[in-house]
């Protein structure tokens, strides 16, 4: 039996499914400050109680005048109601991102309106009512998981990360084809029509947690982390994708490879995968949460630049982020720059003797 999630007030937890929660919709070029707003005012057809309502200061004005003008309502109200606020709810989410995430984020829960003053709407306060705004919603988020950007990742909680650089807010998200799980760390605010500090960071166990100087990824999370808090503002996806999407165990097997000799490409090929499997279109829906569609992107990697264009997003700077470059990890990055395009400039062999560079991979 699937959880039940009862709202009501607008200011409770998830007082954002209330009609009477303050969220804006623009319809058939009308302005209706709340959903409650256009869903009493389409009782009537007479223009000026429609207006009177629409203009109403409060979502419970507009409730008041509507019982005001009862003598006034449409003769078929009843037949068209439920289309109504099918109609008015489903605008609601769409137009508000965010709140389709959250709607998402309520997974399977039954949603119910716990209202003793309403048995049609409501459950009835009794949980005999029919609670058809409760199942209104419930088909909102069904038809909602299916479309982009929230089909292929969906938002399930928020907690904050505390770093010795600054507190982030962690967001966590799920594919839910495969069950694989993402991360966002925000960090500030910033105005819509402002370009985000931003990071895709393809998760690296060896080099984030470990200390690994095989790799350049735990010195690149390090200071994007630094730099977006230096900056006031900015956002890092950490996207589950360990060894360009191959995994930590094929990972280490490419490593053992590439300690015979063999280079980062290579050592993917002989193990019979492409030089990158990794995919980034689910990131549509992270940025859609975090409400982003213009970055100054911190990337060496030309393939994130050209996956980020894809989905509609403007790089309107690129970042360069040349972090942790030593003896272990030259042949590495300077592979990366020879054979995946990555922008930045290795410092020639010169810093290290060619001797210091193959010992960088003796055990
Ligand atoms: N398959 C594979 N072989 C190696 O030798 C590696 N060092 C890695 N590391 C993975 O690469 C990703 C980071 O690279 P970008 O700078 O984001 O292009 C990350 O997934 C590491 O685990 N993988
Ligand atoms: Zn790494």
């Amino acid at each position: 039996m699937d959880n039940e999630l009862w709202f009501y007030e607008p200011e409770d937890r998830d007082g954002y499914l209330s009609n009477f929660a303050s969220y804006p919709l623009y319809i058939d070029g009308s302005k209706w400050q709340t959903s409650e707003h256009y869903y009493q005012a389409h009782k009537f057809t007479e223009q000026s109680v429609i207006t009177e309502i629409q203009q109403a200061p409060t979502p419970d004005d507009a409730f008041r005048l509507s019982r005001e003008h009862q003598s006034q309502m449409r003769q078929d109200w009843d037949s068209i109601k439920r289309q109504t606020m099918f109609t008015v709810v489903s605008e609601k989410f769409r137009q508000h991102p965010l709140l389709a995430h959250k709607l998402i984020a309520t997974g399977n829960c039954i949603i119910k309106e716990h209202s003793h003053k309403d048995a049609y709407w409501g459950d009835g306060g009794d949980g005999k009512g029919e609670n058809h705004l409760g199942k209104i919603l419930m088909e909102v988020r069904s038809l909602l998981k299916k479309q982009l950007p929230y089909k292929f990742l969906h938002y399930v909680e928020t907690a904050k990360l505390p770093t010795p650089w600054g507190t982030f807010a962690m967001h966590g998200f799920v594919e839910p084809e495969s069950g694989k799980e993402h991360l966002a760390l925000s960090y500030g605010q910033w105005r819509k029509d402002e370009p985000v500090l931003m990071r895709i960071h393809s998760e690296c166990l060896t080099g984030d947690a470990l200390f690994s100087m095989r790799c350049d990824c735990g010195f690149q999370l390090q200071k994007a982390l630094q730099n977006i808090v230096k900056n006031g503002s900015g956002v890092l996806l950490y996207l589950r994708q360990e060894g360009r999407g191959i995994g930590l165990l094929n990972k280490i097997r490419a490593y053992q490879l590439q300690d015979q000799g063999a280079d980062t490409v290579e050592a993917n090929e002989q193990l019979g995968f492409a030089a990158d499997l990794r995919k980034y279109h689910f990131c549509e829906s992270m940025l859609s949460f975090l409400g982003i569609n213009e970055v100054k992107l911190m990337t060496n990697n030309p393939r994130k630049v050209k996956a980020l264009k894809k989905i509609g997003i403007n790089i309107v700077e690129r970042v360069i982020l040349q972090e942790g470059h030593n003896r272990h990890n030259h042949f590495y990055l300077s592979t990366k720059a020879d054979k995946l395009g990555h922008m930045f400039e290795v410092p020639n062999n010169g810093s290290f003797s060619i001797h210091e560079i193959k010992k960088g991979h003796e055990l």
